[in-house]
């Protein structure tokens, strides 16, 4: 997957480039997401379009009125979800506050110089450009002046339990251990990067579970391979030990009776 900045992006002059685009920040890259995702990547291989997505290197909402607010993954983390899609670009964006006041239109008409897009994948309570002001039938309205104008979906929100699938979903679940319940919400496990875990526990910008003790699947090879169980305990020192730091990135896993 090609990732490039978005001031890269809009200097080039590949206007016939077609692509299959959605726009998001796709924090955790939940199963509602996925389906958004999965759309554009479909489309591109049925009909040898690019896929595309753009998405902010930080939530927009960190830099309008919730300062504090976190994601439930590293920007590394997103960038694999979406590459193992099968996007083929993912465009980040720096959200400044220059960018903040650019209406959703001029946003579709700056894009629209760069690539062409013949389909385009959005949730249908999508909101964006200066104060969240242009909605999908506003998208929907400002394509069909345009020629050619892209095929539109609008997905029905995915549920689990009867309730929306959504981030803030993710970032509760996290908040409160819940793992299993985020693996639900997203159809693959709970992983968290080490960095986050050793160097920015008090002031880490994104949510991490509880302190205490969680099972680690681990491998060992010694001739034969192994699989285990390890366990790792988040909030004390041992998390900062330097057991973990050879790792990347650790599943985590509640501690159930079974396991114990
Ligand atoms: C050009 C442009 C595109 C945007 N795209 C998104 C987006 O894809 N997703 C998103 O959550 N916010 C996006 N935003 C930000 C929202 O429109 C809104 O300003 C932001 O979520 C803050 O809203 P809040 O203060 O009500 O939380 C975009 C803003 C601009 C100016
Ligand atoms: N459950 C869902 N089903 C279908 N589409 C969804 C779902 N949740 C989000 N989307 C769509 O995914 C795109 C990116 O959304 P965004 O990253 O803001 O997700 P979110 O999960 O709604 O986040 P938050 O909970 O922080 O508002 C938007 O077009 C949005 O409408």
């Amino acid at each position: 997957m090609i990732v490039s900045e978005w001031d890269e992006f809009i200097s080039r002059d590949s206007h016939a480039v077609p692509a299959a685009v959605t726009i998001g920040v796709f924090d955790g890259v939940h199963l509602g997401h996925q389906e958004l995702i999965t759309s554009i990547c479909r489309y591109s291989a049925e009909h040898r379009v690019r896929s595309m997505v753009f998405t902010f290197r930080a939530s927009p909402k960190r830099h309008t009125r919730h300062a504090q607010h976190r994601n439930v993954q590293s920007l590394r983390q997103r960038l694999e979800c979406l590459q193992e899609l099968g996007v083929q670009e993912t465009v980040l964006i720096d959200f400044t506050r220059k960018f903040s006041r650019m209406k959703g239109e001029d946003f579709w008409n700056i894009v629209s110089r760069c690539i062409t897009i013949r389909h385009l994948a959005l949730g249908d309570d999508f909101r964006m450009g200066k104060n969240g002001s242009l909605n999908s039938a506003g998208i929907k309205r400002f394509f069909a002046g345009q020629s050619p104008s892209p095929e539109i979906i609008v997905f029905t929100p995915v549920l689990v339990d009867g309730v929306r699938v959504s981030s803030s979903r993710l970032r509760d679940a996290v908040a409160a251990g819940d793992l299993a319940q985020y693996a639900r919400l997203t159809g693959r496990p709970y992983w968290v990067e080490t960095a986050a875990l050793l160097h920015h526990r008090d002031n880490a910008d994104i949510i991490l579970p509880p302190s205490g003790r969680y099972m680690v699947p681990a491998a060992v090879a010694d001739g034969e391979l192994h699989t285990m169980n390890l366990s790792v305990c988040l909030g004390s020192s041992d998390a900062t030990s330097s057991s973990i730091e050879s790792f990347y990135a650790l599943q985590l896993r509640q501690i159930t009776q079974d396991s114990e």
